[in-house]
């Protein structure tokens, strides 16, 4: 496995805010990875190092085999990147700004930039501050993609981005990973980054707690599961359920006057013993939810998504 960025023990100080505290980190050539993180926890300043518009105080730093530092305009021009926050406050319009971007990107092909406005639905014609947050984030998007970059940088890519919209921005990274192209994207959620990305960093407070796959995290994930289960003895059902290992928070209440059960639950892993414990009664409903991965996310950070650095970004 070659990597496309290797992070090793990275530190970075503002004053007495420790924003980074070791981060070790290899993201492989070729893969669409997510860096998720409550607000605060070091997401934008992992990036920023990435692109040199910071140093680390220490620790080192590869980005396609370079330092960012060495690397250059060379560098840079392998790069799409699409910053958190985006400022687009000029009178030019959009066409103007993204060619001046064109020029400074390197080689973009020609109707690649029209072509990607009518994907993503902007109009290139207005006036950059006139358009809404939204329509500012496709430009945003537009720049980062449209030089067909080796290395895609993207930070809460899909804010302000309506559902159709973030599908389009969903099959521009797949694309983008057709090609070879590695992708990394930073969010507070994973909901964003589940659908494109395998792997994902889990940073907290400057800190990575966790790498993981996705599939990885949906396996520690829980569902929620719930039955009404007819013709049962609450005693001997609840016990049935009491013996597989995964089913958390049970309860089982009896209908009054009937033989019937209305039971919930927690289920970690696989529903197949759940299933073969139910089978056993006639059902009137059952309902086995996906697995929450948002709230496997948020056990990890050990909290809910707050800020952690008690800033207000
Ligand atoms: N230029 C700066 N000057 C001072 N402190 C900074 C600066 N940039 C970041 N920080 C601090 O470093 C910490 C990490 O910030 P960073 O923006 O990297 O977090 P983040 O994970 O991207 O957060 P968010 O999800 O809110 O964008 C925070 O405590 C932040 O206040």
């Amino acid at each position: 496995m070659t990597a496309a960025i290797a992070l090793d023990s990275v530190t970075k100080r503002f004053g007495s805010t420790e924003a980074l505290r070791g981060v070790t980190l290899q993201i492989p050539s070729g893969s669409v990875f997510g860096i998720i993180g409550p607000n605060g926890a070091g997401k934008t300043t992992t990036l920023r190092i990435l692109l040199d518009l910071m140093q680390p105080n220490s620790g080192s730093v590869e980005v396609l085999g370079m330092s960012p530092r060495a690397g250059g305009t060379m560098l840079r021009q392998q790069i799409g990147y699409l910053p958190g926050e985006l400022i687009l406050e000029g009178r030019v319009t959009g066409a103007a700004l993204l060619a001046h971007y064109a020029r400074l990107s390197g080689h973009v092909s020609s109707g690649r930039i029209a072509e990607l406005a009518d994907r993503l639905g902007v109009d290139l014609h207005r006036p950059v501050r006139s358009l809404s947050k939204g329509n500012k984030q496709k430009l945003g998007i537009i720049q980062a993609f449209m030089h067909d970059p080796r290395l895609l940088i993207l930070d809460e890519p899909t804010s302000g981005l309506d559902p159709l919209v973030q599908q389009t921005f969903h099959a521009l990274v797949r694309e983008a990973q057709d090609r070879g192209a590695t992708v990394l994207l930073s969010s507070h959620v994973l909901s964003e980054v589940e659908q494109v990305a395998a792997g994902v960093a889990i940073l907290k407070q400057g800190e990575i707690i966790t790498t993981s796959t996705v599939s990885e995290l949906r396996e520690t994930a829980k569902r929620r599961v719930s039955a009404e289960v007819r013709e049962a003895d609450a005693a001997t059902l609840t016990a049935a359920l009491q013996a597989i290992p995964d089913l958390s928070e049970l309860r089982v209440t009896q209908h009054p006057g009937e033989a019937t059960l209305s039971l919930t639950g927690l289920l970690g892993g696989n529903p197949d013993r759940f299933v073969k414990v139910l089978a056993a009664y006639p059902l009137n409903d059952i309902s086995i939810e996906a697995p929450n991965l948002e709230d496997a996310v948020l056990s990890l950070y050990g909290q809910g998504l707050h800020d952690d650095n008690g800033d207000a970004s």
